[in-house]
C-alpha cells in the first residue's frame, strides 16, 4: 500500500516537472555538442593559422630582403668611397686569389713610402686630397658618430613624434627622429659636423645650444652656420689659430690705385683666413678696455692701405686725445688733433670738403671715384669717448657728436670714412654708435659690453668677448653688414718699428704730409669765427 503510493508521487512529480527535465537535458547536451564544436573550430583555426604562415613567410622574407638591400643600397651610396674600396679589394682577391701576409705587407710598406714623399714633396695637395678627408672619415666615425644619438637626446635636439599625451603629461611616443650626422671636415684647428636637421627642426633649434654643444664637445668655441635650408654646420675649434701674436702684415707693395680700399686686410680669423675692414663704404667702430689692443685697430688698417696714403689716394685725418699714439707718426696725417677743439675744427673742414663734394656730383654720379682729386678722407679717432663723454662741457660733446653723425651719415657714398675707438661701448658715451655698420669688439669687462658692440643676442651666439684673456691682446670678434654671426679675429700686432716703416713708405723723400689745421675752422670751433663757411652748422663755445 505504501509502495503504490510512493511510485504515485514520482509520477505525479514526473508529470508536473518532466518537461522541465526534458529541457534540462536538451542544454546540458547543447552545451556539450557545442563545446565539441569549439574545440573542433580552434584546432581547426591553429591548422589555418599555420597555414596561413606557411604561405605568408616567404613572401615576409622577400619584404626584409627586399628591405635589407635597398637599405644596404643607400648605405652603399652613401659611403660611396668605402664601397668602391671594399668592391675593389673584393675583385681583387678574386681575380687573383687572396694575398699572403708578405705581399699585404709589401704593398702597405710601398704605400707608406709613397704618401711620405707626397707630403714631403707636396704637402698642401697631400693635406688637401689625403689628410684632411681622412682625418674627417676617422672623427666621423670614432669621435663622433658613436656619441651623436647619445648627445642629441641630452641636448634635446631630437623630434618626438608624440600620437597621445595624458592629462599627466605621459605621452605616447610613436618615432624618434635624431637630426643626421652627414659628414665631418676636419682640418688641424676645426672639425665641421655637416648636419642634416630632422623634419620639425630648425637652425635656431641648434644655434640656441652653442652654450651646451661646447661643453658637448669639450671645445672653446663652437659655430653654427645654415649653408642650405635643413642643414646646419656645426664648426668646433680644436686648436686655436689665433694664439699667438700674428706680426703686423707687411705694407703692401703695390701702386696706390691697386689697394683694396674696400678691404684692407688687417689681421686674421679663426678660420686662417684675411680678417679685412671695409675703409671706403663703411665706417669701423673698435671697442676695448684698456690693453684690449685698440692700437692695432689704429695702426693696420693705416698700414694696409699706405700705397694709396702715399700716392694721394687717401687722406689721413686723426683726433688723438691721449696725444702719444698718432704723434708716432705725425708726417702721414694731413690733419692731426688733440682735444675737443681740434676734433671740431676737423669735422668742420671735413663737412665743408663734402659739402663741395656733394655739389661737384650732383647730377653727375651717385658714388664718388677715388682719386687724388676726390681721395678717401679717413678721419680715426683715438678714444672718441673722450672726446664725447669726458671732455669739455656738454653741449661741446654733443655737438661734436652731431657733426660727426653729419659726417657719418652723408659721407659713405662721397668717400669720407670714420673710424673710432673706444673703452667704454655704451650708448651714453658713445651716442653715435649706430651709424658704424663695422665693429669689432675686443676684450671688453662685461657681458652686455659684447652686445652693445655687436649687437642684441650676439654673446648668446658665441662672440665672449668678455671672456678674451689678458694674455691675447688684439684678438676680439667682429661682425660686419653682411654677417649673421660674429667672427673671432686677430688683428696684426704693430711694434714701433713697424710705425718708422709706415713713415717711411709714406713719406718716401722724408717731407711731411701733416699740415695745422686752418686758423678758419679753429676760430669756428673756438666760437669766434663763422663755423668755416658752414652756415647753419652748430657752433661750440671755447673750452674753459
Ligand atoms: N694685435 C696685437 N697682438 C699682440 N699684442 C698686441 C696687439 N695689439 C696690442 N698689443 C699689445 O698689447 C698692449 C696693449 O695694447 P694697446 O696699447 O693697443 O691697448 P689699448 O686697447 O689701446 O689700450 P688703451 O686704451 O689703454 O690705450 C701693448 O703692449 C701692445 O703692444
Amino acid at each position: 500500500m505504501g509502495a503504490r503510493a510512493d511510485v504515485s508521487t514520482v509520477v505525479a512529480w514526473l508529470n508536473t516537472h518532466g518537461t522541465t527535465l526534458v529541457w534540462l537535458a536538451v542544454v546540458l547536451v547543447g552545451v556539450a555538442v557545442l563545446h565539441k564544436v569549439a574545440k573542433l573550430l580552434r584546432a581547426a583555426g591553429e591548422a589555418a593559422r599555420l597555414v596561413v604562415w606557411v604561405v605568408k613567410v616567404p613572401f615576409l622574407g622577400a619584404w626584409w630582403a627586399g628591405k635589407g638591400l635597398w637599405w644596404l643600397g643607400r648605405q652603399a651610396r652613401r659611403f660611396w668611397r668605402t664601397s668602391l674600396g671594399l668592391v675593389g679589394a673584393g675583385g681583387l682577391v678574386l681575380l687573383v686569389g687572396a694575398p699572403s701576409a708578405g705581399v699585404v705587407a709589401t704593398v702597405a710598406l710601398v704605400a707608406g713610402i709613397a704618401a711620405w714623399c707626397w707630403w714631403f714633396a707636396w704637402r698642401e695637395s697631400f693635406t688637401r686630397l689625403v689628410g684632411m678627408p681622412a682625418r674627417g672619415w676617422w672623427r666621423h666615425w670614432a669621435v663622433y658618430a658613436p656619441r651623436w644619438g647619445r648627445w642629441m637626446r641630452r641636448l634635446g635636439l631630437v623630434v618626438k613624434d608624440v600620437i597621445s599625451e595624458t592629462s599627466e603629461g605621459v605621452q605616447t611616443v610613436a618615432a624618434v627622429a635624431v637630426p643626421r650626422l652627414v659628414r665631418v671636415h676636419s682640418d688641424p684647428w676645426w672639425d665641421t659636423l655637416h648636419v642634416a636637421l630632422a623634419v620639425g627642426q630648425a637652425p635656431e633649434d641648434v644655434t640656441a645650444k652653442i652654450s651646451h654643444l661646447r661643453t658637448a664637445l669639450r671645445s672653446d668655441r663652437v659655430l653654427v652656420r645654415e649653408p642650405a635650408p635643413g642643414v646646419v654646420d656645426i664648426a668646433v675649434q680644436r686648436r686655436d689659430l689665433l694664439a699667438t701674436t700674428i706680426p703686423a702684415l707687411p705694407i703692401p707693395d703695390v701702386a696706390g690705385d691697386q689697394v683694396d680700399l674696400k678691404a684692407a686686410t688687417i689681421g686674421r680669423t679663426e678660420f686662417g683666413e684675411p680678417f679685412t675692414v671695409p675703409l671706403l663704404g663703411g665706417h669701423l667702430l673698435g671697442a676695448g678696455e684698456t690693453g684690449g689692443g685698440k692700437s692695432s685697430l689704429l695702426w693696420c688698417p693705416i698700414r694696409a692701405v699706405a700705397p694709396a696714403v702715399r700716392d694721394g689716394l687717401v687722406r689721413l685725418w686723426g683726433v688723438d686725445p691721449k696725444v702719444l699714439e698718432m704723434a708716432m707718426c705725425r708726417p702721414i696725417f694731413h690733419r692731426l688733433g688733440t682735444g675737443p677743439i681740434d676734433a671740431h675744427a676737423i669735422l668742420l673742414e671735413l663737412l665743408d670738403l663734402l659739402e663741395q663734394r656733394k655739389r661737384e656730383l650732383a647730377g653727375a654720379a651717385r658714388q664718388v671715384t677715388i682719386t687724388p682729386d676726390t681721395p678717401l678722407e679717413l678721419l680715426f679717432l683715438d678714444e672718441i669717448g673722450a672726446l664725447l663723454k669726458y671732455l669739455g662741457t656738454r653741449q661741446q660733446q654733443a655737438v661734436l657728436a652731431q657733426l660727426l653723425a653729419l659726417v657719418q651719415t652723408q659721407g659713405r657714398a662721397l668717400g669720407f670714412g670714420v673710424a673710432a675707438f673706444v673703452q667704454d661701448p655704451s650708448k651714453d658715451t658713445v651716442p653715435v654708435r649706430d651709424l658704424f655698420p663695422n665693429r669689432v669688439c675686443l676684450r671688453v669687462r662685461t657681458s652686455s659690453q659684447v652686445d652693445m658692440v655687436l649687437g642684441e643676442g650676439m654673446r648668446d651666439l658665441g662672440a665672449l668677448a668678455d671672456r678674451i684673456p689678458h694674455h691675447l691682446p688684439g684678438v676680439g670678434y667682429v661682425r660686419s653688414e653682411d654677417q649673421k654671426e660674429a667672427l673671432r679675429v686677430r688683428a696684426g700686432h704693430v711694434t714701433d718699428g713697424d710705425l718708422a716703416d709706415l713713415v717711411s713708405v709714406v713719406c718716401p723723400d722724408g717731407q711731411s704730409l701733416n699740415a695745422p689745421i686752418p686758423e678758419k675752422y679753429l676760430a669756428a670751433a673756438r666760437g669766434d669765427g663763422d663755423g668755416g663757411g658752414g652756415a647753419g652748422r652748430p657752433k661750440l663755445r671755447p673750452v674753459a
